[in-house]
């Protein structure tokens, strides 16, 4: 079965860890999807299986079941080796910590992962530049990551994120670290990259404001996503 261009679905996906009396099903069949260009926020308690859900969306771990499409690809029967090459090529991270490399400058960090993807540096260059504009940092290209407030690390995280035209951008907690004013600023910046890029987006928060201005707000109930209600 196919999904629609720059999706993300996931069809009956479980994880469990533990066996026995231990057992804990912590994804129980989760059927969800999301479509190019839509903001999706995942707001729900501490332990209920937020990081396992991202992971398993994100190729970075294996559902027991079920599967998981990134624009229309069933990914569960890939070998690792190709899904590290999914992951490399079709979606993009953000965390709460920037995980920037401290030696490059934001600029470089930018740069990288499209020349890992085989982009040559000029091309890498030119695209690390339009996006550091588009984020409103172009006059930081030259700084490393310790010379940068904390908005703007995370601006440069996005921009690092969506670099190589991710089809999915999976982020957890992305304004988390930041004070209320910066958090709205960097959200801005990263909805309007999703709308410009087609990029279908989850994002795990706490912060109800946040979530209320995406899209859709979801959460995990029992092991399955449920639609979130604010009361
Ligand atoms: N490798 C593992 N082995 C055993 N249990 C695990 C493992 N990974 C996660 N869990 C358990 O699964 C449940 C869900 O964990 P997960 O990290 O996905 O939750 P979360 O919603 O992201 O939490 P938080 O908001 O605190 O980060 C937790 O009860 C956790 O203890």
């Amino acid at each position: 079965m196919s999904g629609p261009a720059k999706s993300l679905r996931l069809e009956k996906v479980a994880r469990h860890f533990g066996e026995g009396e231990t057992r804990l099903d912590v994804l129980a069949g989760v059927d969800f999807a999301i479509e190019a260009g839509e903001m999706v926020a995942l707001v729900a308690p501490s332990g209920t299986g937020k990081s396992t859900l991202l992971h398993i969306a994100g190729l970075l771990e294996r559902a027991d079941a079920g599967e998981v499409y990134v624009n229309g690809e069933a990914c569960s029967g890939l070998d690792d080796a190709r899904r590290t090459e999914m992951r490399r090529q079709s979606i993009g991270f953000v965390y709460q910590f920037h995980h920037l490399l401290p030696e490059f400058s934001a600029l470089e960090n930018i740069m990288l992962p499209q020349m890992i993807g085989g982009l040559q540096a000029k091309e890498a260059s030119e695209r690390a530049k339009q996006l550091l504009d588009y984020m409103r940092i172009g006059k930081r290209a030259s700084h490393r990551p310790a010379e940068l407030s904390g908005g703007e690390q995370q601006r440069v995280a996005i921009a690092r994120a969506v670099a190589n035209n991710p089809y999915v951008l999976l982020a957890d907690e992305p304004t988390g670290n930041l004070d209320p004013k910066t958090s709205h600023y960097v959200f801005d910046a990263l909805t309007a990259l999703v709308r410009q890029s087609g990029v279908a987006a989850l994002i795990a928060t706490h912060n109800h404001e946040l979530a209320a201005r995406m899209d859709r707000v979801v959460t995990l109930e029992a092991g399955h996503i449920a639609p979130y209600s604010f009361d």
